[in-house]
């Protein structure tokens, strides 16, 4: 018996690149060691454990309630654990420390739209430059070489991802006017322009109408086989999560009880029951 699913509509699922092979000879881009959350006499997570390997999209999945968000959550330094380590840019932490998210190289998209609406597409991009950019604000206001620098390689890196993720036509246009299928879009690219070497998606795909689901799905595999970051992503449809993800982890209430290639978890007798005792997620 298998999850009761069909596999989704192909997306390319294209070769990994020399780069991102060349990476993925190197350490995890994130591991999870032991990791516990209680929230009074609530045991969220506990002995969680989770590697995320350069080049590699890893799909956390579960029932509801399961503690996908939280460990999103302690990944990103908004919640501490009460037990275990994350390790990311080769330190580990207990908790980790959010203002320093970006120069650890991980860059996170949020469940709900967390763009600024007023501004154009193009500005909205940029912004996620800002926070890894090595140059401080006096170096930018002073006109330092570095800044200019730093400036310029930003202004080039938003044109090529307006291109990369075919948003040149609105690349003016207030955020706020977009459909929300762009908006999405949008939200990736400012993500990406920070060139992170982990990529955090909180359900990529909620929200897109389901003819543009593959083009966006496909548009995120491109990206991660040009750049060779990991991505770990929450996706509740979960037709997509196993045509999108390399492997998967499968959490319920609050442990791991699978992790492996999609086609292996999708049969797995304890996910079966997981998913058919509490609903699909
Ligand atoms: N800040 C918090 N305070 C108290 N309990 C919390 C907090 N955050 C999460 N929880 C609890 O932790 C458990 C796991 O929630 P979490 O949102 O992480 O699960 P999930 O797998 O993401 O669920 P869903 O798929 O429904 O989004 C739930 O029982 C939730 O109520």
């Amino acid at each position: 018996m298998s999850l009761p699913l069909a596999w989704s509509p192909a997306v390319p699922r294209g070769e990994r690149s020399d780069a991102v092979a060349r990476r993925a000879a190197v350490e995890p881009v994130l591991a999870l060691q032991g990791i516990g959350l209680r929230f009074g006499g609530l045991q969220v997570l506990e002995g969680v454990d989770l590697a995320v390997q350069p080049g590699e999209i890893h799909a956390l999945i579960g029932p509801n309630g399961a503690g996908k968000s939280s460990l999103l959550n302690i990944i990103s330094g908004l919640y501490r654990p009460s037990a275990g380590r994350v390790q990311l840019g080769g330190q580990r932490f207990r908790r980790v420390p959010t203002a320093r998210l970006a120069r650890l190289g991980v860059a996170r998209s949020f469940q709900n739209l967390a763009l600024f609406p007023g501004l154009d597409l193009r500005a909205n991009i940029a912004l996620g430059r800002v926070a890894a950019e090595r140059a401080g604000l006096f170096a930018q206001w002073l006109g330092l070489a570095r800044a200019r620098r730093e400036a310029a390689e930003a202004r080039q890196l938003t044109e090529a991802l307006i291109q990369q993720l075919g948003l040149a036509e609105v690349a003016d246009r207030p955020v706020a006017t977009l459909p929300y299928g762009l908006k999405k879009r949008v939200e990736l690219a400012r993500a990406l322009i920070a060139r992170p070497r982990l990529l955090l998606l909180d359900e990529p795909l909620a929200g897109v109408p389901a003819e543009e689901k593959p083009a966006l799905a496909a548009l995120i595999r491109e990206a991660r086989a040009r750049e060779g970051f990991g991505v770990l992503l929450i996706e509740h449809d979960l037709a997509w999560v196993l045509a999108l993800a390399d492997r998967l982890t499968v959490l319920d209430r609050g442990r791991v009880i699978a992790s492996g290639a999609p086609e292996a978890v999708r049969q797995d007798p304890a996910v079966v029951a997981a998913y058919l005792g509490g609903g699909p997620a």
